[in-house]
């Protein structure tokens, strides 16, 4: 296992290209699963979770190559056999996104139950109900959904909450289904229209792409295409935390603003000024970042994905600012490390209080998942001396190459062994 060395302390500069994104990249290559025909995808980030979905579509009989360095082909001529090991499906959850795509081409898939992860419980009853809901007979047993249709039917589905996965499985099993699927209540995030676009290049007919009522008119078969994968926002929104937090003056390349909305207006609060030109963000601070607090939203609201950031840089602000967690139940896990780093937080419930602090110093930390490892490369980027984050794996599940990226922006940043 291996861990960051940081000596922080330093204001970053310089420029890095921004990878494209892995929440969109996953259903696409799931996608393929939906035609014989090849599929080229670009702009694939190289993170440990596409290397496990490959490993997903391989096992299912997928022919998968890469081409250069970020380029895919893809061809799912026929499949061996319809399932989703526990193996794999327990390091990736979105391994759930074969579910539908199986299911509408081949009339059969078991996909092993993903459990619950370190920010939540993460059910997937709305993905089964939806999938009930266009004749899809489905049962759990010994920890696996097996779900059987001759061929799904089209049908009106209203999902409880906004999903955003929920909404991509749902979408792709509509696309082959027989006759009209209306899924309401459907996820608005930027990944889930980069995948409702794929899509349409297949010969899918979808309506309301980027609303919140999708209309699908199944076809019998799709074609092979060709698609670009979106820019990562989170990534984006990563680095742009990392200089609020730090101060310096960074340009992003190969970044999608539009898809950003709500973490540049919060960041702007914060004091980073923000240029955007075309597909690059420039940012410069100067100072000490100002409290700015945020309410995690569906899209087009502040994203979740990106709260371990932001409380990264308000461990530093001026000023005490309130960051409530409304999607997932257990997303504060990076707080107590990062009042090990010296932060003053507090939390109450889904609501976590913080108390900028001048400076934060070096110390020993732990990764527990994703952003939260995010959130605490920025906190070491920031702290004065020397900090080790230990269970890096987690970052690397969905960071194409970070600490590379960091020392371009001169950041002294090490990876060994734990
Ligand atoms: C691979 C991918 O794209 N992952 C993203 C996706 O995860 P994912 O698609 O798993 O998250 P969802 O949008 O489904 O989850 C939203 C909320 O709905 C709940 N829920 C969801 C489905 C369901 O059947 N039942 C249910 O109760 C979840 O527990 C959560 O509380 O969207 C999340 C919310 O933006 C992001 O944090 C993840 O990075
Ligand atoms: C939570 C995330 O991913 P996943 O849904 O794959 O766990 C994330 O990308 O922040």
């Amino acid at each position: 296992m291996d861990s960051f060395l940081i000596k922080g302390g330093k204001p970053l500069h310089g420029e890095v290209a921004i990878s494209g994104a892995k929440n969109a990249a996953l259903p696409i290559l799931c996608a393929s699963l939906l035609t014989a025909e090849p599929v080229q995808v670009h702009n694939v980030p190289r993170l440990r979770d596409i290397n496990t979905c490959l490993r997903l579509l391989g096992s299912l009989g997928v022919q998968c190559f890469w081409h250069g360095e970020n380029s895919l082909a893809l061809r799912a001529e026929e499949i061996t056999e319809p399932v989703a090991s526990y193996d794999l499906v327990k390091t990736m959850r979105a391994s759930i996104l074969v579910l539908g795509p199986l299911l509408a081409r081949f009339g059969e898939a078991s996909v092993s139950l993903p459990g619950g992860c370190a920010i939540g419980q993460r059910p997937v009853d709305q993905h089964i109900k939806g999938l009930q809901a266009m004749g899809a007979e489905i049962h759990i047993e010994k920890g696996y959904i097996h779900a059987k249709a001759k061929r799904l039917k089209g049908a009106r589905i209203v999902t409880d909450m906004v999903t955003v996965t929920g909404t991509e499985n749902l979408m792709m099993a509509a696309a082959l289904a027989e006759g009209t699927t209306i899924i309401e209540n459907a996820a608005r995030e930027p990944e889930v229209v980069d995948l409702g676009n794929m899509l349409v290049k297949m010969g899918a007919q979808i309506e309301g792409i980027g609303t919140d009522t999708l209309t699908i008119h199944g076809v019998k078969r799709l074609n092979g295409c060709t698609h670009t994968v979106m820019p990562d926002r989170i990534e984006a929104g990563t680095f742009l935390c990392a200089v609020a937090a730090c101060g310096g003056d960074i340009t992003l390349h190969n970044a999608d603003a539009p898809s950003m909305d709500a973490t540049l207006e919060k960041l702007r609060i914060a004091g980073l000024q923000i240029d955007v030109d075309g597909n690059s963000i420039r940012a410069i601070m100067e100072g000490r970042p100002k409290a700015v607090g945020a309410r995690t939203a569906p899209f087009p609201g502040f994203a979740t994905d990106m709260q371990a950031q932001l409380m990264a840089v308000n461990c530093v602000a001026d000023g005490t600012s309130i960051i409530n967690e409304t999607i997932f139940e257990n997303r504060f896990m990076h707080v107590q490390e990062l009042v090990r780093l010296g932060a003053n937080i507090e939390i109450e419930g889904h609501t976590a209080v913080v108390k900028g602090v001048p400076k934060l110093e070096g110390a020993q930390v732990m990764a527990t998942d994703l952003r939260a490892s995010a959130g605490l490369v920025i906190a070491g980027l920031v702290a004065a001396d020397e900090t080790r984050i230990d269970r890096i794996y987690h970052l690397d599940r969905g960071y194409d190459r970070m600490e590379e990226k960091l020392r371009k922006l001169g950041a002294d940043v090490k990876r060994v062994a734990e």
